[in-house]
């Protein structure tokens, strides 16, 4: 079983994070979890600490000359600006006296409507909202995509699988449907500035960030993440909680701002007659085990189980809530109606979100390999996963 635990605040020296029950031998560097959290600050309409935030990582534990070495993979990111916030963030007491005027120390006490503040504050009996925007924050996807890093590695050592994602909407602008981008499509997908696929969205898309931001709004977007390369029989039917959609719904909605996933053709399919919905089934062809479809409206899983076609998964991103031209909402230092507390903030953080997407798929995707094909060692895992394919190779002759 793979588990995974992050910790920090947004403001704090540095964020924590661990991955216990990877298999030991999977290569990974620093550098390759450096270039994740490079890919997670692209995007237009990123927020000002993207820019000068450099996310200096360290595995602290569990990697050893660039492999995993079987025991808990600990990781740890800090914070650029930590020197700023040292006092208002202190671990230990701080004289009363050195933090008076400081104003990063002002109670934040006008929350925002649509961010964690005043539910909260009420939850955990703050006066400040301080506290709870610190650790609410995506800063703390820097940590999933960290230990997402070492999953993906995994996945590509272990099957050749690859996770990657793309932007399909942002606001009104949409990426025309047509043929899923290939992972081979991933630096172009990496070098447009919201992350779409074809020139025409993405300028579209740039063209709605710039308007919402030149009217002090912010605005959401649909993200797809992909996968390529997994064999048939990960997740399972038989119980709720093992069920591959259902694991990945959970992630997918546990990354702060989603508030939709879609399976495959998701909420298209309610709308189809059965004849057009499901994906038909031919003998022969390139598939795995002899077979293939004809589409892939299913998105690679049926029953919580993959059946060999691309994984795909699509999120509903919300506006950020930090809208600059400022929400109604109350002071609740004072009872009176105010404007909502403003800082500076992302206008639209779709394009960067799909690397924390596509992070938070590959943690469930390699526990769910490990449940398959287990083992203590990469080499241990891989034999069991060629065996399992070649078993699967013959399974349709010898069923015919
Ligand atoms: C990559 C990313 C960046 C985000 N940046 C901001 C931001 O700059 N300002 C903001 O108010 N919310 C931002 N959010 C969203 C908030 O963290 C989120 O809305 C908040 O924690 C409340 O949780 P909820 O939206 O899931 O209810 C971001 C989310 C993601 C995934
Ligand atoms: C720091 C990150 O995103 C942050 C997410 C965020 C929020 O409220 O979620 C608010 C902003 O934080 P800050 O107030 O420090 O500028 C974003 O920059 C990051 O992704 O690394």
């Amino acid at each position: 079983m793979l588990r995974w635990i992050t910790a920090g605040e947004s403001h704090g020296p540095a964020l924590a994070a661990i991955l216990e029950g990877m298999v030991a031998g999977v290569e990974v560097t620093s550098d390759d979890v450096t270039r994740q959290l490079a890919r997670r600050r692209l995007g237009f309409g990123r927020s000002p600490r993207m820019g000068f935030e450099t996310d200096r990582i360290e595995f602290v534990g569990g990697v050893r000359h660039g492999r995993t070495q079987g025991g808990p993979v600990a990781v740890q990111i800090e914070n650029a600006e930590w020197p700023k916030w040292e006092k208002v963030m202190s671990a230990d007491p701080v004289d009363a006296a050195e933090l008076d005027g400081l104003a990063r120390n002002e109670k934040l006490t006008r929350p925002r409507p649509g961010h964690a503040d005043l539910p909260g504050m009420q939850k955990y009996g703050f006066d400040d909202a301080r506290p709870v925007l610190e650790r609410a924050s995506a800063r703390e996807t820097a940590s999933r995509t960290a230990l997402g890093t070492v999953a993906r590695a995994y996945l590509r050592q272990l099957l050749g699988a690859e996770v990657i994602s793309h932007v399909v909407s942002i606001g009104e602008a949409q990426a025309p449907e047509g043929p899923l981008p290939l992972a081979a499509d991933l630096t172009a997908i990496d070098e447009s500035p919201v992350r779409a696929f074809g020139a025409e969205a993405t300028d579209a898309m740039v063209a709605e960030v710039d308007a919402v931001r030149k009217a002090g709004d912010t605005v959401g977007g649909v993200i797809e993440v992909i996968v390529y390369g997994l064999p048939p029989g990960l997740g399972s039917h038989v119980h709720w909680d093992r069920r591959l959609d259902a694991r990945l719904a959970g992630v997918l909605m546990g990354v702060q701002a989603m508030k939709g996933v879609e399976v495959g053709d998701g909420f298209t399919t309610a709308r189809r007659w059965g004849s057009a919905a499901h994906d038909e089934i031919d003998a022969g062809g390139e598939g795995p085990a002899g077979v293939t479809r004809r589409s892939n409206r299913a998105g690679g899983l049926e029953g919580g189980i993959t059946n060999g076609e691309p994984l795909r998964v699509r999120v509903a991103m919300k506006p950020i809530s930090t809208v600059p031209r400022a929400l109604s909402t109350v002071d609740v230092a004072t009872g009176e109606p105010a404007v909502a507390i403003h800082q500076r903030s992302d206008v639209c953080a779709v394009p960067r979100a799909g690397v924390v997407l596509e992070s938070v798929v590959a943690l469930v995707l390699a526990d769910a390999a490990l449940e398959k094909f287990g083992g203590d060692s990469l080499v241990e895992s891989r034999r069991n996963a060629e065996s399992y394919l070649r078993e699967l190779e013959q399974w349709w002759p010898r069923a015919r």
